[in-house]
């Protein structure tokens, strides 16, 4: 699925020939969609998830929990379903979540997804039995040490043969003691919410307290309390009045739920960089009016850097007005916003400041490092800081971008291909990892005919 044989080892990034005018609807969100499949699978009775991403991360995360026992049947239409009204409405396809007692042996792999490595090893030590972990050679260098810590502070028996860090094996004993442990989450918000989600599965609960340096993505520890809140669990959080930097959740039994997954606005941000970029104009429908999800913070930044948004029965539409500013921002709640704002930032009008993420040192690939190097080798001017990148706008050529296996750099180097002629992006298939039909969606947009003329 990741890897389409019709992609080419360097994919040209087409040149926009204009101001883009289009509307693009965004697949799922991954983190929804993940979350979402473990709720699920924990919970006492079916459950329904309807517009779910089908990427490499998620593919992994509903293969995992079908090896540990969990029943995931694709369905076309929801019209067979128990579902509310706005699951029916929004019809598509679904996936079909039905819980059962989780076994071992069982062998997951996790790619290179981060919340497929942090958010089932907690799972696993549910399981009757072994669960072996292993996954891309990446995910070897991904902090995991804070989930294994915790969990075995909370009952659990892991063998970590690399010491903190992938492959390992849990030993799921049919249940979890729980209680109140301590975590330094400053490497990943995901070690919290991955101790949160499978909480009230475990006897005691959990409390959390995170301890140590700025906790990252806290927008996504907002995700996982309010999805475990919909599915009836009992969350008390630092902004209910309670203390900082601490979680607890009460244990039991979850409700099978129907889930309409929102776009994934993280996703939609090369799309409105394009808007940006060109000075056109992007929509994209069913752009949530609430939501936790951090991509919701490009409505602020994208409109501080040169553009306008409006918020319709249509979707969000952004405007880019020909102009694009350079900006100086706190990126720590958005992390994963970062390489796409790099590459808008590179084409501005003036200097940007990126700070707040030196834990994207430790994504996909190193992100700051790949974005200096790659945006160097076009003729660009950037720096890495201790927390960030200093971006100093200047003409860009073309060039190979190497994209390390991260989604997010190829999806940065398109936007950069925008207005750079000759930009080659190299492995563009490494966007399945969340956005498997990247590239037909980005000539899509840059001319909107073209699917009806493929019809
Ligand atoms: O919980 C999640 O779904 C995510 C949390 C964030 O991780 P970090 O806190 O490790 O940055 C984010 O970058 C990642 O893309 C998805
Ligand atoms: C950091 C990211 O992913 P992961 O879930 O693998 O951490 C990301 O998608 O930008």
């Amino acid at each position: 699925m990741t890897e389409s044989p019709a992609l080419p080892a360097l994919w040209p990034a087409p040149l926009a020939s204009g101001a883009v005018d289009a509307t693009v609807t965004v697949p799922g969100s991954k983190s929804v969609t993940n979350r979402g499949l473990v709720l699920a699978a924990l919970s006492s009775e079916p459950g329904w998830l309807r517009r779910p991403l089908r990427s490499r991360d998620t593919l992994l995360m509903a293969e995992a929990l079908r090896t540990m026992g969990v029943g995931i049947e694709e369905t076309a239409s929801s019209s067979s379903s128990s579902s509310s009204g706005s699951a029916d409405a929004a019809g598509g396809e679904a996936w079909r979540i039905i819980p059962a007692g989780l076994h071992g042996p069982a062998t997951v792999d996790v790619g290179n997804a981060g919340t497929v490595m942090r958010f089932l090893p907690p799972v696993a030590a549910l399981a009757d039995g072994p669960i072996r972990f292993d996954g891309d050679p990446r995910s070897y260098e991904r902090p995991l040490g804070g989930v294994i810590d915790a969990l075995r502070a909370l009952g659990a028996r892991i063998d970590d043969d690399n010491r903190g860090a992938l492959p390992m094996t849990v030993f799921g004993g049919g249940a979890l003691e729980g209680g109140r442990v301590e975590i330094d989450a400053s490497s990943s918000s995901q070690f919290v919410s991955a101790l949160l989600l499978s909480a009230p599965r475990f006897n005691q609960g959990v409390e959390v307290r995170h301890v140590g340096a700025a906790l990252p993505s806290m927008p996504h520890i907002r995700m996982t309390v309010d999805m475990l809140r919909s599915v009836g669990a009992q969350v008390d959080t630092p902004e209910a009045g309670g203390e900082p930097n601490v979680w607890r959740v009460t244990p039991g039994a979850l409700l099978g739920r129907d889930l309409v997954v929102e776009p994934d606005l993280s996703n939609a941000q090369p799309f409105l960089a394009a808007a940006l970029v060109t000075g056109g104009r992007v929509t994209i429908p069913d752009w949530p009016e609430r939501t936790t999800q951090p991509g919701d913070a490009l409505r602020e930044i994208f409109t501080a850097m040169g553009g306008s948004c409006e918020l319709t029965d249509q979707g969000l539409t952004f405007t880019g007005s020909g102009r694009i500013h350079g900006i100086d921002v706190d990126l720590g709640e958005v992390g994963e916003l970062t390489p796409g704002i790099a590459a808008v930032a590179a084409l501005a009008d003036s200097p940007s400041t990126l700070r707040g993420v030196a834990h994207l040192r430790l994504h996909e690939t190193d992100r700051l490092a790949a974005l200096t190097k790659e945006l160097n080798e076009l003729g660009g001017d950037v720096t890495e800081t201790a927390d960030g990148l200093h971006i100093r706008p200047r003409p860009l050529h073309g060039g190979i971008f190497h994209t390390y296996d991260d989604h997010r750099l190829a999806t940065a180097a398109a936007v950069i291909g925008l207005a750079v002629e000759g930009v080659e992006v190299e492995n563009v298939a490494t966007t399945g990892k969340t956005l498997p039909d990247f590239p037909a969606l980005w000539t899509d947009m840059l001319d909107p005919a073209a699917p009806a003329r493929r019809a």
